[in-house]
């Protein structure tokens, strides 16, 4: 491929090397000429690996469930409309936990392609973005009659050289104004627990699930995890990125920007909570992953009757 020139529109785009898509039963997966790759289960619109450098870059566990029996362990699930158990009094409190999007069958909408500058400003990198839609008339009969508002969800997997991109739009096409939370519920894949830090957390609160929900502030400018984790850090500015970096050389592992999205979860079940889980698998595992979440979940958006909202976050990977 010759990247010694920005190609026009035209002219050289057509001898580039494409973007290859592949679609097996429920499963989509794209791959750049680069060697970058991504995979969506259309159960959850859930993507279940992101491969980059030649190395997976989710975690997604062993005993994960890909039959569309429960929600996929691991990867990328999306959380909507409601996060964590659902209140009482609330019009989500019928619903599941974490919701109805990743226990739900999407349709698959198409791919793009596009040309990106790239790192050296000689160089253009191409990208794909793969769309899925969820609507109301998609849900079981289960989750309609739970959660009866005539919504419409759009969610966008883009992969760069560099970087995953997960953005979701929502859109309330009916009469009457509801309320969501959303999160995009991250597992990266990590060697090892005890050698990453969080950065990018000082000073924030956070509400401790751990500790009954009870708010803290952070103390710490890069955070060790080393037990149960479960915590809700507020109020970030989304461009600030979350970086997930190795204790050893201080290198970022993983940097986090998000829009929309000013809420982060950070979640590590730990030994206890992992053999807890039985979808969670082997038990060790717990020390391969680490879930950086980007949500909107403190409170609630309400989406007015033809209004629609867009959030979305962007992980680069050191590889
Ligand atoms: O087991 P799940 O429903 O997938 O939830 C897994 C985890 O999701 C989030 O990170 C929550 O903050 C945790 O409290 C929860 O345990």
């Amino acid at each position: 491929m010759d990247r010694s020139n920005k190609p026009s529109a035209i002219g050289l785009g057509a001898s580039l090397p494409q973007p290859t898509l592949s679609i097996k039963d429920n499963i989509i997966e794209a791959s750049l000429p680069t060697g970058q790759s991504v995979t969506v289960n259309l159960y959850g619109a859930t993507v279940t690996s992101w491969k980059t450098g030649g190395q997976e870059q989710l975690f997604v566990s062993q005993k994960a469930h890909l039959d569309g029996s429960k929600p996929i362990r691991g990867g990328i699930p999306l959380v909507f409309p409601v996060f964590g158990p659902p209140p009482q009094n609330h019009a989500t409190s019928p619903l599941p936990q974490h919701g109805f999007a990743r226990n739900s069958n999407w349709e698959f909408l198409g791919k793009s392609s596009s040309e990106a500058p790239g790192r050296d400003s000689n160089q253009t990198d191409l990208t794909v973005k793969l769309d899925f839609g969820l609507s109301h008339s998609m849900l079981t009969d289960e989750f309609r009659q739970s959660w009866p508002y005539e919504f419409g969800l759009v969610y966008s997997v883009t992969l760069t050289t560099d970087s995953l991109e997960t953005a979701l739009q929502v859109r309330n096409e009916g009469q009457q104004n509801f309320e969501f939370q959303v999160l995009m519920h991250t597992y990266l894949n990590i060697a090892d627990i005890s050698d990453i830090r969080v950065k990018g957390l000082e000073s924030k609160t956070y509400l401790d699930k751990t500790l009954r929900g009870t708010a803290h502030t952070e103390s710490s400018p890069a955070l060790a995890i080393t037990q149960e984790t479960d915590r809700i850090y507020q109020q970030l500015d989304p461009a600030v990125p979350i970086v997930v970096a190795s204790a050893k050389d201080d290198q970022p592992l993983f940097s986090i920007t998000r829009e929309a999205l000013t809420d982060v979860v950070v979640w590590n079940p730990w030994i206890e909570k992992a053999k807890g889980m039985a979808d969670f698998g082997p038990d060790e595992a717990y020390k391969n992953m680490i879930c950086v979440e980007a949500g909107s979940v403190s409170g609630w958006q309400t989406l007015e009757a033809g209004e629609a909202w867009e959030g979305g976050q962007s992980i680069k990977s050191r590889l």
